[in-house]
């Protein structure tokens, strides 16, 4: 079988028109959805993204800021700033960009997060929420890769998806949200036995664990669908998955490149949560 390619950038492309009419609309009841992302040091990549953010957000009429704190920030100065934001009315959705220093506990200042700001979708509340199928905001991610998979007509139910990646932020959660999709979920990580007698039974294989080119043709299932979370940066500066493109494509029925794939459908993700957060539909009681 050789795969079609589900690019995300041309379905953010069109995910994202919708969203800048819903903008449109909330403009004209007077709301402007706000974003405000904090980052802390100054790592390129995290830089890198953070802008694709901004870009993003102002490209369908949204507000964003930047809150950018010496990587010498404390603590507690950091919660004191989140606090600002979680009581200040015109900003709708925080995002801190992950990862943190080390002298900062991460699950501390993600709690700090008020959960109807969350657009992240990774304060407990929220993760709770998701779990019972009532969500709020789903983590972007995974939010992005399901909306893909719904716009390939690929069906999940019934169906065996296997996760490579183990991670708070896309291998757990994608688990979750493929069992509520009923699809029967494996979970593999860095110490499972015989990996590869898994990937060669998934049917949607969800590839996340960082490892640049790891999965071959040779571990995939004929006619397999294939999404590649990996985002792993190489000596030369290019981009790439954690399968090996060429030859998962020649047997997989559907594939993710990298870039170009879920990364796209993660910022679009955030937008929408960060415009429904404006819409108040958080709310408790709402
Ligand atoms: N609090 C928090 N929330 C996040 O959502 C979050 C985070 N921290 N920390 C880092 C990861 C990573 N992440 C990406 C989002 C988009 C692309 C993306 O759009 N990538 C482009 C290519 C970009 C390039 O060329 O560098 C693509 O795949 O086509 C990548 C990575 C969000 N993250």
């Amino acid at each position: 079988m050789t795969a079609t390619e589900m690019n995300g950038k041309e379905l953010a492309k069109k995910v994202r028109t919708d969203l800048a009419g819903e903008v449109l609309q909330l403009k004209e009841k007077g709301i402007t959805p706000h974003l405000t992302v904090i980052i802390i040091g100054d790592d390129p990549a995290s830089k890198s993204y953070v802008r694709g953010k901004e870009k993003a957000s102002a490209e369908i009429g949204m507000s964003s800021d930047i809150i950018a704190l010496p990587s010498s920030t404390s603590e507690q100065d950091l919660l004191n700033q989140i606090d600002d934001l979680n009581r200040n009315e015109t900003v709708h959705g925080i995002l801190v960009q992950l990862p943190l220093p080390d002298h900062i506990n991460e699950q501390q200042v993600i709690e700090s997060i008020s959960p109807e700001k969350d657009v992240d979708g990774f304060h407990p509340v929220n993760i709770g929420k998701m779990v019972t199928g009532n969500s709020t905001f789903l983590p972007c991610t995974p939010y992005g890769i399901i909306t893909m998979l719904k716009a390939h007509d690929v069906s999940m139910e019934g169906k065996h998806a296997v996760i490579l990646g183990r991670s708070n932020i896309v291998g757990k959660p994608i688990g979750q949200l493929l069992l509520n999709e009923n699809a029967t979920v494996t979970h593999c990580h860095s110490r499972t036995e015989n990996l590869t007698e898994y990937t060669k039974e998934a049917d949607i294989l969800i590839l996340a664990m960082g490892r640049a080119n790891a999965i071959r043709g040779e571990h995939v299932k004929n006619g397999a669908v294939i999404v590649d979370v990996g985002i792993n940066r190489l000596e030369d500066g290019s981009l790439t998955g954690d399968a090996d493109f060429p030859s998962a494509a020649a047997k997989a029925s559907k594939i993710t490149p990298v870039p170009r794939g879920v990364g796209p459908m993660t910022i679009t993700m955030l937008l929408k949560n960060t415009i429904k957060a404006a819409k108040g539909l958080s709310a408790v009681g709402k």
